[in-house]
């Protein structure tokens, strides 16, 4: 057993792809999939040594086909165990019949089982074969063992949590526990899938790393080993520039506390310097709450672009409480090779015609890091927001594509894509975060990456996850003050 510690994530495609690769390499399939059934009839046994019954349901394929080596196992060891079939036994084909040949006991229809208590439910209908909404006399027993909240044990999947996407095809089972082979699919990373596998174990089937390496795409888990290299220690010698220069544009009178929060952010992130670039009218509000932070009064176009002469600044952020969604426009077509993490108003400013903005974004290095929650993200986007058929990171990957930029597209779920077709899915946030003010704070930890001289994808890929760390250590309850706050040195 491998802790759920491998990066990479697999598509069920892609696992087709591998699982082919390794027949073509010699490795007997029917060895894999007794790997698997053994996997799975070790954790029924360790996690509910008191079960009065093992009930195992087997799918027509490859899925049922680990069920069964399951159902023998269990047997062997002296459970009581009952195999319940979808679909007729005698149709199965390849490993998956002799598997069920193997096991020798007779099989129940699905339809005749009824669930009771003590049963623990080990379900093998579909895995990484679900190819549309799962069948009715499915979808009833799903149902029942719900209503009677009996603990289920999933192989690869929750039946119905399609893979690739996370999403429910029909229904699904909600599992206490689940097993999966060779590396975690995507469908286990985002909603409601994650939320449908209860605690994940990842089995190491005996697929050698260079069988997986050579199939996988450029998906994985978000975490340091994305951004390690450019989670540099400090320079002794450093001084306030070298450390970065962050500036946050600052709303009217009325909303200045998103610019500061996404400020303060910046500060505990890491950049040397942030300064507030201010409206006349929202100085006073803005100067009477800073401390380290510094303060420019930036009135217009005219102030701006003499601003940005200055050479030092390393990163913008606009859109947190800025209000004014024409100035926004302006602005951040204003600000040529910079980088800039645009965000809320930001974002929504470019609602009706986002081209220019793009099309500014074009050329050279990525420099945008945009980071929607679902309704930025639908206005901005709305036909790939509309494609019912992609997954979230197909999604942010089609919408960094088209903008030239990085997408954090946020949630419990938060995907992270770049426009060369790198992604990552976020993990470590705790539901918690979801306050206001906490999505400020993510973009002032990035702005301040970008300050710093990490390249976008990276900077938004390590902001994410010191924001999911914060929320984490500021603990339940907290505010967007405590967020920033939390923020802990990196390397972490
Ligand atoms: N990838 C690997 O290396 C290994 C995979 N194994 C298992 O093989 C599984 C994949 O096997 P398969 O590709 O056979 O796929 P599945 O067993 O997940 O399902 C495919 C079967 O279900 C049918 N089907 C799909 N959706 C349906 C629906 N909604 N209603 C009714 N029937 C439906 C298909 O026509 C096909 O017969 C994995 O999930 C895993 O459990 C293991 O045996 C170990 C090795
Ligand atoms: N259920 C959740 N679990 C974990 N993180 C969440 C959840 N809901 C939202 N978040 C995170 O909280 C932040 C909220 O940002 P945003 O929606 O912009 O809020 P605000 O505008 O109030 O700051 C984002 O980083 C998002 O990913
Ligand atoms: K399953």
């Amino acid at each position: 057993m491998s802790a759920a510690g491998n990066h990479t994530l697999v598509t069920p495609a892609e696992m087709t792809a591998i699982d082919a690769d390794a027949a073509r390499s010699g490795i007997d399939s029917y060895g894999l999939m007794t790997s698997a059934g053994t996997a799975v009839s070790a954790a029924a046994l360790r996690l509910y040594p008191g079960a009065l019954r093992f009930v195992v349901l087997c799918g027509p394929g490859n899925n049922g086909g680990d069920g069964y080596i399951a159902a023998a196992a269990l047997r062997d060891s002296g459970a009581d165990v009952d195999v319940h079939a979808l679909g007729d036994p005698a149709a199965l084909k390849g490993d998956a019949a002799r598997a069920c040949t193997a096991f020798g006991t007779a099989v129940k229809p699905l339809a005749d089982y009824a669930p009771t208590a003590g049963d623990v439910v080990v379900d093998a209908l579909f895995g990484a074969g679900l190819s549309r909404p799962v069948p009715p006399e499915a979808a009833r027993v799903m149902r029942t063992v719900a209503s009677q909240d009996l603990p289920v044990i999933a192989v690869d999947l929750p039946s119905g949590v399609d893979g690739r996407s996370g999403q429910v095809l029909g229904a699904s089972f909600r599992a206490r526990h689940t097993v999966t082979f060779v590396a975690r699919k995507p469908g286990h990373l985002l909603m409601p899938g994650r939320m449908l596998c209860g605690t994940l174990e990842v089995f190491d089937i005996g697929i050698p790393g260079r069988i997986l390496s050579a199939r996988a795409g450029r998906l994985s888990a978000n975490g340091p080993h994305l951004w390690r290299k450019y989670a540099f220690t400090l320079d002794p010698a450093a001084h306030k520039f070298k450390r970065g220069h962050l500036a946050v544009f600052s709303g009217g009178p009325l909303s200045t506390g998103a610019a500061r929060l996404s400020a303060i952010a910046g500060l505990r992130a890491g950049a040397g310097l942030v300064t507030i670039a201010s409206p006349a009218a929202a100085s006073q509000a803005n100067a009477s709450h800073l401390t380290a932070v510094m303060l420019k009064q930036i009135e217009g176009e005219d102030d701006l672009s003499q601003w940005l002469a200055d050479k030092r600044i390393g990163a913008f952020v606009l859109g947190p409480g800025f209000g004014d969604l024409q100035r926004a426009r302006q602005y951040a077509l204003m600000l040529g090779s910079h980088k800039l993490v645009l965000d809320a108003d930001g974002i929504t400013a470019f609602k009706d015609d986002p081209g220019p903005l793009f099309k500014a974004c074009a050329k050279g290095e990525t420099r945008l890091v945009m980071t929607p929650h679902d309704g930025e993200f639908a206005r901005l986007f709305p036909d790939i927001e509309a494609d019912e058929a992609s997954s979230k990171v197909d999604r942010a990957i089609a919408a960094a594509k088209r903008s030239h930029g990085v997408i954090v597209y946020k949630g419990a779920d938060t995907v992270i894509a770049a426009p060369d077709g790198r992604a990552a899915i976020n993990t470590n946030a705790p539901p918690w975060l979801a306050t206001a003010g906490s999505g400020d704070t993510l973009a002032g930890i990035i702005g301040a990456h970008l300050a710093q001289g990490m390249p976008a994808f990276e900077a938004a890929a390590a902001g994410v996850w010191r924001h999911g760390r914060a929320g984490a250590k500021a603990g339940e309850g907290l505010t967007a003050e405590d967020l920033a706050a939390a923020v802990e040195p990196l390397p972490a």
